[in-house]
């Protein structure tokens, strides 16, 4: 997909990969950017992004995407404001430990049941028919493939997210819908999430070559997702070690009337 003149929806928008994931957009010449976070601090990063973006739109729209309802009203928001949706951004997201089950549930809730409201969404709003297709991206994370200790809701609700990409993105559900859908999975990039789990920053010191990355470099990950036609249902991994690297998808090796 070509960037410029594009209209993206971004979860979490207001948070440091959000963030950055709007401003590699916006630096690609997209037509507008609509943040959609919980956080007022929305406001000031849209402000922000307009100053440094200038002609491209940057709105923000408060929303809590736990709540199907207003979640929908987000999209109904930039339908109306723009005319269309072309890229969707799955990337609003929490951490809470094992002993905080209230806020484990709240985790499995809003990394996984709000990522499938938004895929579902994205799909019903962009899908060629009503829209002009389109492409999702699902934040998860290498939490997925490792997990992060003491969190099992964070891990699970992860490897649900690739989980739940991987079906969205089937080729026959690409071919009803003309919307890819791609996972991005990173490694500890420097954003606020890393100080809400004490210790997790001494951790990530002691292992043995294993950097905090740049929200931008992860970003640099994301447009290829956006980007590369060739991807739908794909799985991204970005870790400091391995670089930007496509996980094997085992489903292309078999035949094309296989279900599984
Ligand atoms: N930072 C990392 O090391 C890392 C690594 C891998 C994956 N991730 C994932 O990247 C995504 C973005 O996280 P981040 O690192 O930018 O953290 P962040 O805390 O900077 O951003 C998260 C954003 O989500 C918003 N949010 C929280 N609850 C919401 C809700 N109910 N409705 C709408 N918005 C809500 C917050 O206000 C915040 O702006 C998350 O899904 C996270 O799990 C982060
Ligand atoms: C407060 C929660 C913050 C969570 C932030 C991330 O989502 C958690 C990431 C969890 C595990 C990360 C593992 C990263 C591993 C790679 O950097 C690399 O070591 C992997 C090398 C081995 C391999 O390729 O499998």
């Amino acid at each position: 997909m070509k960037i410029s003149g594009k209209v993206a929806l971004i979860t979490g928008g207001a948070g440091g990969l959000g963030k950055a994931f709007a401003a590699a957009l916006l630096r690609a010449k997209a037509k507008a950017v609509c943040l959609v976070d919980i956080s007022s601090r929305g406001k000031e990063v849209a402000e922000d992004l307009r100053l440094q973006y200038p002609p491209s739109q940057v709105d923000f729209y408060h929303c809590d995407v736990m709540n199907y309802d207003l979640f929908k009203g987000a999209f109904d928001f930039v339908q109306k404001r723009f005319g269309a949706i072309d890229i969707v951004c799955n990337n609003a997201g929490m951490a809470a430990s094992d002993h905080n089950v209230s806020g484990s549930i709240r985790t499995l809730r809003l990394n996984l049941e709000a990522v499938y409201f938004g895929t579902k969404l994205g799909m019903d709003y962009m899908d060629k028919e009503s829209g002009r297709g389109g492409v999702i991206i699902n934040v998860a994370s290498m939490a997925a493939f490792l997990p992060l200790m003491g969190s099992m809701c964070y891990n699970a609700s992860k490897a649900g997210v690739v989980a739940l990409t991987k079906s969205a993105g089937v080729p026959e559900q690409y071919e009803m819908t003309g919307v890819r859908v791609n996972a991005l999975c990173p490694s500890f990039t420097e954003t606020p999430l890393l100080d809400t789990s004490s210790g997790l920053r001494e951790m990530i010191a002691q292992l043995p070559n294993h950097p905090i990355m740049s929200p931008e470099y992860v970003a640099e990950g994301f447009q290829q997702l956006v980007e590369n036609e060739e991807l739908c249902g794909a799985v991204m991994r970005v870790t400091p070690q391995k670089g930007i690297e496509i996980v094997p998808n085992r489903r292309k090796d078999r035949n094309s009337s296989s279900k599984l």
